[in-house]
């Protein structure tokens, strides 16, 4: 329940307020004095204020001069005021001071909820750019093992160390799950940057606009809900490294944009018109063939030229079966130690199994199923009974005319597929309707076996 500060100095006002803010899904809490509010905020934290209500005029302080304090001291907690009818110039005054908007006296109670929805809205919005940005950056310079065996993968994995020292643009390319990702991050480990920072941004996960502003960030007021300054990816990168993942789904808009500080090494904010100067490695990676976009006009071809100085190939992990038993190995140190059990070893079959399968989900599928089996083992083996892998899936004779009776995997797969037929393939659109991100979207894809050629 979102919670709401109110001042204002007639008593019957913030009665009323209370009253109707309450009935409404707030959790009021009412101030007479300016100072009052001033006091309550500087004791409170982040999760106890989502916004203020401020009347402008108030005996004891300038309202003006309340909210200015207010700002200083709890930028992030958006204040909206109240002005009376013909006092416009408190108003502009007070959003020039940095209000988020404001609402003259007397209003109809909708105009005070849809202000106060509006807001809300925005900020959940920042605060969840705000999470993303954590999220995305929580591989920022992590040093996990590198597990092979394979000639193949040695080779790759040289040819990392040798590339990592230059400063040249890397691309990565290779299917979903086959490691990009950590190679982009040992890159940076064993570079000459690998003290500042690494920034990591999967762009198939954002859409068009969000990306442009967290990789360029934007100036304050450059679009609705923009109250602050927020400084972009490239910025916080700046004499680190960059990795961008999915490059291949990235908007002609952001593409020129990407060329821009590739070449000039400068930037311009959304909403700015003062380009900045940074020093940027970027790595970038994706699964799709980039030549085939490029030839198809989907993909800029100079920014192609830029990116990739050097390739990185990574084999499927079909293609280097030997890394199975060693990676799988690893992913059981790894979640028994995480669920603090006792599993050891795999029975034959178990084995057997996993390097049968085909991986098409590569490092990544291997890794889930490895966790999974760890939650669901009883005993100190891996069993093949454990393992999701390379078994029909079972369904229960139904009653003539009935359809058969399947498992909820199965339901949800044919469901996926079918919106995915009815979009022509059309991977955003499907995520869109799905109601799941695009990125939740290519791994079920990928664990249901349901690629373009595949979803008959
Ligand atoms: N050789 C390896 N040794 C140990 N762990 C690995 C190896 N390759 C991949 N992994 C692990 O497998 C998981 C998937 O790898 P990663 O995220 O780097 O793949 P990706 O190619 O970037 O995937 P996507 O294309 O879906 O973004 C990660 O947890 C990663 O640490």
């Amino acid at each position: 329940m979102p919670t709401v500060f109110v001042c204002d100095d007639e008593a019957d006002i913030l009665r009323y307020l209370d009253k109707l803010l309450s009935a409404n899904g707030y959790q009021v809490e009412t101030f007479l004095r300016g100072n009052e509010l001033l006091k309550r905020v500087k004791a409170s934290d982040a999760a106890e204020c989502d916004v203020i209500l401020q009347d402008v005029r108030m005996p004891d302080m300038d309202g003006l001069q309340v909210l200015k304090h207010l700002r200083s001291e709890r930028p992030d907690v958006p204040v909206v005021i109240m002005t009376a009818h013909g006092t416009i110039d408190d108003a502009v005054q007070a959003i020039k001071l940095g209000a988020y908007d404001y609402i003259t006296k007397p209003f109809p109670k909708e105009k005070l909820l849809t202000v106060l929805d509006r807001l809300l809205d925005h900020h959940r919005l920042a605060n969840e750019n705000l999470m993303l940005r954590k999220e995305l950056q929580r591989g920022t310079g992590r040093s996990e093992t590198m597990v092979f065996r394979s000639a193949c993968f040695r080779e790759v994995y040289d040819l990392t160390l040798q590339v990592a020292s230059s400063d040249a643009n890397i691309l990565i390319l290779g299917e979903s799950g086959t490691g990009k990702e950590l190679i982009a991050s040992t890159i940076h480990a064993n570079s000459p940057r690998a003290g500042k920072p690494y920034i990591s941004l999967n762009c198939a996960a954002l859409s068009d606009t969000l990306l442009e502003s967290q990789l360029f960030g934007h100036v304050r007021g450059a679009f609705t809900g923009a109250v602050i300054n927020q400084k972009g990816l490239v910025e916080e990168a700046d004499g680190g490294t960059l990795f961008l993942d999915e490059i291949g789904d990235v908007s002609p808009t952001v593409q020129a944009k990407l060329l821009r500080v590739i070449q000039e090494k400068d930037f311009i904010a959304v909403g700015s018109t003062r380009p900045r100067k940074v020093d940027v490695r970027f790595v970038a990676a994706t699964n799709k063939d980039l030549v085939n976009e490029v030839r198809d006009g989907r993909f800029r071809e100079d920014l192609y030229y830029r990116l990739n100085v050097i390739t990185v190939n990574l084999p499927s992990l079909r293609e280097r079966r030997e890394d199975i038993e060693p990676l799988a190995r690893h992913f059981l140190d790894i979640y028994t130690a995480k669920m603090k059990k006792e599993v050891h070893d795999f029975e034959d079959e178990a084995l057997a199994m996993l390097m049968d399968y085909d991986w098409p989900g590569n490092v990544r599928e291997l890794e889930n199923v490895m966790e999974r089996a760890v939650i669901l083992a009883r005993s100190n083996t891996i069993t093949a009974a454990l393992l999701p892998i390379g078994r029909r899936r079972e369904t229960v004779a139904a009653p003539h005319g009935a359809a058969p009776l399947v498992a909820l995997d199965e339901v949800e797969r044919q469901h996926i597929k079918a919106v995915l037929k009815r979009t022509g393939f059309h991977k955003s659109r499907t995520a869109e309707i799905l109601g799941i991100s695009r990125k939740t979207l290519d791994r079920k894809i990928v664990e249901f076996g349901l690629s373009a050629g595949r979803a008959e």
